[in-house]
């Protein structure tokens, strides 16, 4: 690939201060932090909060919301430390612009026209994340899509997530050359629970398609 830029990566889903720390150890770009009950790698503010002062500068606290109350998002911003939101659910702009912070929005792929479409509704979005679609399901999947539907050119950065492994993520970064990962099940022991082996075997797996 012998590119300049190389592929960031998010680790998602993180419920404890020592998965953080693996993470950070081994070159994660950002951790994801779920604020969404039904989730099993769902984290309170006072545990998000101990999470995210963990984190070192330079590597970035996301905050997953799907659907929340505006009081919510709030609340969270309010007592810990978040340097970027992600909206997973059905908010549209004008909802996601409202608490002045950088924000990425999520797409669950269908069709490539979703992709483009989305990326015209999220003018203030820094990035499209790119999740696999499961009827009934916001996220988290463990699940791949169709990677052909990722297009070659977005106005957008694209985020590729859903089902991304130490495995498959050579292919990945090969086949959609996105700007950057989101990883969550695929390095995890357990839900919600992640294993420091498949952490560093993914960003391993990173390192080297981007020198390759
Ligand atoms: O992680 C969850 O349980 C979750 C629940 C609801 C919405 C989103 C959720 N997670 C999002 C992510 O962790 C990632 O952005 C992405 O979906 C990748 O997940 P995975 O397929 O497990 O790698």
């Amino acid at each position: 690939m012998n590119q300049i830029m190389r592929t960031r990566v998010k680790i998602c889903g993180i419920t404890r201060i020592e998965d953080a720390k693996v993470a950070v150890e081994s070159g994660a770009d950002a951790i994801g932090l779920v604020f969404y009950e039904p989730s099993p790698r769902s984290v309170t503010i006072d545990q998000a909060a101990a999470i995210a002062q963990s984190v070192p500068a330079f590597v970035t606290v996301t905050a997953l919301f799907v659907n929340p109350d505006q009081s919510y998002v709030q609340d969270v911003l309010e007592k810990v430390r978040i340097d970027l939101i992600q909206f997973h659910g059905d908010e549209d702009n004008a909802f996601c612009c409202q608490f002045n912070r950088p924000f990425i929005k999520a797409l669950r792929v269908r069709q490539a026209s979703d992709v483009v479409a989305s990326s015209v509704r999220f003018p203030d979005a820094l990035a499209i994340l790119l999740d696999a679609y499961k009827p009934g399901v916001p996220g988290g999947t463990g699940e791949t899509f169709d990677w052909s539907l990722v297009p070659n050119e977005l106005e957008k950065p694209i985020i590729l997530a859903g089902g991304l492994a130490p495995e498959n993520v050579s292919d990945a970064i090969t086949q959609t050359a996105p700007f950057a990962l989101d990883v969550s099940g695929g390095v995890e022991a357990s839900k919600g629970i992640k294993d420091a082996g498949k952490i560093k075997a993914f960003l391993s797996e990173v390192y080297h398609v981007n020198r390759s």
